[in-house]
């Protein structure tokens, strides 16, 4: 049996009288990449902000590493462990690559946070573990070749790795990646699930929201799907693919 990293049980989350989440329950394991996906306003995104502390939830239980961060604020979760990217890049233009990763690392640790980028409060010994951290976060997300651009000049594709490795940046437990293949080509898609298993394959979670089918079926261990704000069906990728419910709700035929 592997440890559940992330806890998410009888989760609802209402918008009025809209039941955007129903009694939604799953775990996420650790070095687990699991997909969450289902048609279009199926809560997807709402279980995410949910998760992130973007707004207060109905009823339920988030549980992180054994710790309840459901009455936490968003940047409480993130130190906690738990980090997130977006489905539109937002990120700081004016910043050089390292510099807006560095801004990500200071959630861990105790120096003044600007200490990185103007030199100021250093601790001996931390500014070291920082470079060898962002050195390895750079190289995994192949951006280390753009390390010294401002982030207004690179890609699109590279900024949507910018945010990957900004929110690896605080060392999370667990990361949220909201839709990361929005607007990459297939080659980009190839750096992304290679980067994706790689994530896991240091150590930290994922949950994975995404439409693209061929990217989820080949990266996750386990998918959810929902749709109208419940969960439909829990399996591995064989077990979804060939899910009668799940083909008739979401996939359709040629999944
Ligand atoms: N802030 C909000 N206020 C009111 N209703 C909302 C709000 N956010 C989401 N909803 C509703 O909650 C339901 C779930 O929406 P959600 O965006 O979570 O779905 P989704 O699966 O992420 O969809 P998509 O794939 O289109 O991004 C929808 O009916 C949506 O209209």
């Amino acid at each position: 049996m592997t440890t559940p990293v992330l806890r998410v049980e009888s989760l609802c989350k209402s918008f009025g009288g809209v039941h955007a989440i129903r009694d939604l329950s799953f775990d996420v394991s650790e070095a687990q990449i699991l997909g969450l996906i289902g048609p279009n306003g199926s809560g997807k995104s709402t279980t995410v902000n949910s998760l992130a502390g973007l707004f207060p939830i109905t009823s339920g239980a988030i549980t992180l590493g054994g710790a309840r961060i459901d009455g936490m604020a968003e940047y409480d979760r993130v130190a906690h462990g738990l980090s997130r990217t977006f489905q539109t890049a937002s990120t700081f233009a004016e910043f050089t690559v390292r510099e807006h990763v560095v801004l990500g690392c200071n959630v861990t640790r105790s120096s003044h946070p600007l200490s990185s980028v103007f030199g100021i409060g250093r601790k001996a010994g931390e500014e070291e573990a920082l470079a060898r951290r962002v050195d390895q976060i750079l190289e995994i997300t192949d951006l280390m070749q753009v390390q010294d651009h401002r982030v207004g000049t690179i890609s699109s594709a590279q900024q949507r790795f910018l945010m990957i490795a900004t929110a690896l940046a605080s060392n999370p437990k667990v990361i949220l990646l909201d839709e990361p293949a929005a607007g990459l080509v297939s080659h980009e898609r190839k750096t992304l699930s290679d980067l994706i298993k790689k994530i896991r394959d240091l150590g930290t979670s994922v949950l994975v929201i995404e439409h693209h089918m061929a990217l989820i079926m080949e990266v996750c261990d386990r998918i959810v799907v929902l749709n109208f704000g419940q969960k439909i069906a829990e399996g591995t990728p064989e077990e979804i693919r060939n899910n009668p419910v799940v083909i008739d709700a979401y996939l359709g035929e040629a999944a």
